[in-house]
C-alpha cells in the first residue's frame, strides 16, 4: 500500500475513482458535484458564490489558505459550497486583514474539506470525463472503498431541481432615493455585483426570486439586473417569464451568468451542459461586434445553444470563449438587452469587465434622465459638473 491510500479521508468519484486527501474544515462527509476551478486567489469568495451551491470545489492553485479569511471578503451571507478539495493547505495564514483560517472558517459553517489531494490527477480526470457525482468523506475508516462508490454513484447534485431558492435573497433597497434607479433579481448574487452598482451611484432594490414582472414595473425600475445563480437554468423555470416580459418592456437589461441563460431561455433558445464547465479568472472571450478580447472570470457549467438563438427576431451572439467558442454574450438589435455568461464583477478574478457596468448604467441613466421633469435635468447636470449658480 503506497503511503497516499493511507490517507485517512478520501473524495471518491461515481465512476470509482478515489482520491485520498487529508481533512480539514468540518470532520464530515459532503456530496456534490465535483468541480474544478483555476483561480489563483479568491478561495473565500469561491465559497461565498452562491453559485457553487452543492459543488466540492477543487482549487487547482496548489497553496490554499496562505492569506487566511476576512468577513469583507464574503460575497453573500455564508459559504454555499458543498466541500473543498485543495494541494497545499496552509493552517498559518498571513495577512493584515485576516480574521482567521479557512479551515475554521469552513468548519463554522460544517464543510468539509480535504487538503494533500493530487489536484493535478484529479483536474485532469474531470477534465477528460467530465465533472460528475462526488463524496468527500474526512474518514474512511471502518467503510470500504466499494461502500464509498455506493455513495458516490448516489450523490445529491444541484443540476437535478430547482436550486435557487436555497440561495437567493431577500428585499433589500439599498442607494441614494434620489437617482436611476435599477431593480436587481437575487438569483444568488455576489455583493461585489450589488457593490458595482452602488458605487456608480444609483439607487439598487435587491428583490427576490420569483418576484413577478409587474411588481417589478411597479417599482418604477429604470434598468432591471438578472444575478448569477446556482443550478441548471431550466430548473429555474419561476424567472423566465419574468425576464421575458422585463426584456421585452423597452427597460434597459442587463442578464449576468444564469440572468444570461434566462435571457436566452426567454428569448426561445436553449441551454445544454458543458462536459466540464468554466471555472477560473483567465478566460478569454472575444467581443463579436468591437473585435476585442477581454480577460474574464468565470463559474458556469451550462451555456447558451448557438444555434438556437433566434437571429430572425433580432437577438444576437454579442460574445465567444476564444478556448471553445461557447456564447458568451448575448444582445438584441432594437431592444436595450445585454447579457454575459461570465463574471464582470471579479472576486475572484480580473477587473477588467466593470466596464460592463458603465455602459449598462448609461442606459440606465438616459432612461431616468427621460422620466425627469426638464428643468430638473438641467439642475442634475449643473450639480454633477460642478455647477453652484
Ligand atoms: N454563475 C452562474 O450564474 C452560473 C449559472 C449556472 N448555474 C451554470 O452553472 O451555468
Amino acid at each position: 500500500m503506497s503511503i497516499r491510500t493511507q490517507l485517512p479521508g478520501a473524495l471518491v468519484l461515481e465512476d470509482g475513482r478515489i482520491f485520498p486527501g487529508v481533512p480539514f474544515g468540518a470532520e464530515t462527509d459532503a456530496e456534490g458535484e465535483a468541480v474544478f476551478t483555476t483561480v489563483m486567489t479568491g478561495y473565500q469568495e469561491v465559497a461565498t458564490d452562491p453559485s457553487f451551491y452543492g459543488q466540492i470545489v477543487c482549487m487547482t492553485y496548489p497553496l490554499i489558505g496562505n492569506y487566511g479569511v476576512c468577513p469583507e471578503d464574503d460575497q453573500s451571507r455564508r459559504p454555499w459550497i458543498a466541500g473543498m478539495v485543495v494541494r497545499e493547505y496552509c493552517d498559518e495564514p498571513s495577512h493584515w486583514r485576516s480574521t482567521g483560517t479557512l479551515g475554521e472558517y469552513l468548519a463554522r459553517h460544517g464543510i468539509p474539506a480535504l487538503h494533500s489531494v493530487d489536484t493535478r490527477a484529479l483536474t485532469r480526470h474531470l477534465r477528460t470525463r467530465g465533472v460528475m457525482r462526488a463524496v468527500l468523506v474526512s474518514d474512511r475508516a471502518g467503510r470500504s472503498d466499494d461502500e464509498l462508490r455506493e455513495l458516490a454513484g448516489k450523490a445529491w447534485t444541484p443540476n437535478t431541481a430547482d436550486v435557487v431558492p436555497a440561495v437567493a435573497g431577500d428585499f433589500r433597497a439599498l442607494g441614494p432615493k434620489d437617482a436611476p434607479h435599477v431593480v436587481l433579481i437575487d438569483l444568488g448574487v455576489k455583493e461585489h455585483i450589488i457593490e458595482s452598482l452602488l458605487r456608480r451611484e444609483v439607487r439598487v432594490t435587491v428583490v427576490p426570486y420569483g418576484t413577478t414582472a409587474k411588481a417589478i414595473l411597479a417599482l418604477g425600475p429604470d434598468g432591471v439586473v438578472t444575478s448569477p445563480g446556482p443550478g441548471d437554468p431550466v430548473n429555474a423555470a419561476a424567472a423566465v417569464f419574468t425576464v421575458r416580459d422585463l426584456a421585452r418592456s423597452g427597460l434597459p437589461f442587463f442578464g449576468i451568468c444564469l440572468g444570461h441563460q434566462l435571457l436566452a431561455l426567454a428569448a426561445g433558445a436553449q441551454t445544454s451542459k458543458l462536459k466540464f464547465g468554466h471555472r477560473g479568472g483567465n478566460h478569454p472571450v472575444k467581443d463579436l461586434l468591437s473585435g476585442q478580447v477581454h480577460m474574464t472570470s468565470q463559474n458556469h457549467g451550462y451555456q447558451v445553444d448557438a444555434e438556437s438563438l433566434p437571429v430572425d427576431q433580432g437577438w444576437q451572439i454579442w460574445m465567444v470563449n476564444v478556448n471553445d467558442g461557447t456564447v458568451e454574450g448575448l444582445r438584441h438589435q432594437r431592444l436595450p438587452v445585454m447579457s454575459v455568461q461570465y463574471h464582470p464583477e471579479g472576486s475572484p478574478g480580473p477587473q477588467d469587465n466593470q466596464y460592463l457596468f458603465d455602459e449598462f448604467l448609461a442606459l440606465v441613466r438616459a432612461h431616468w434622465e427621460r422620466r425627469q421633469p426638464a428643468a430638473s435635468v438641467g439642475l442634475a447636470a449643473q450639480a454633477s459638473t460642478g455647477g453652484s449658480e
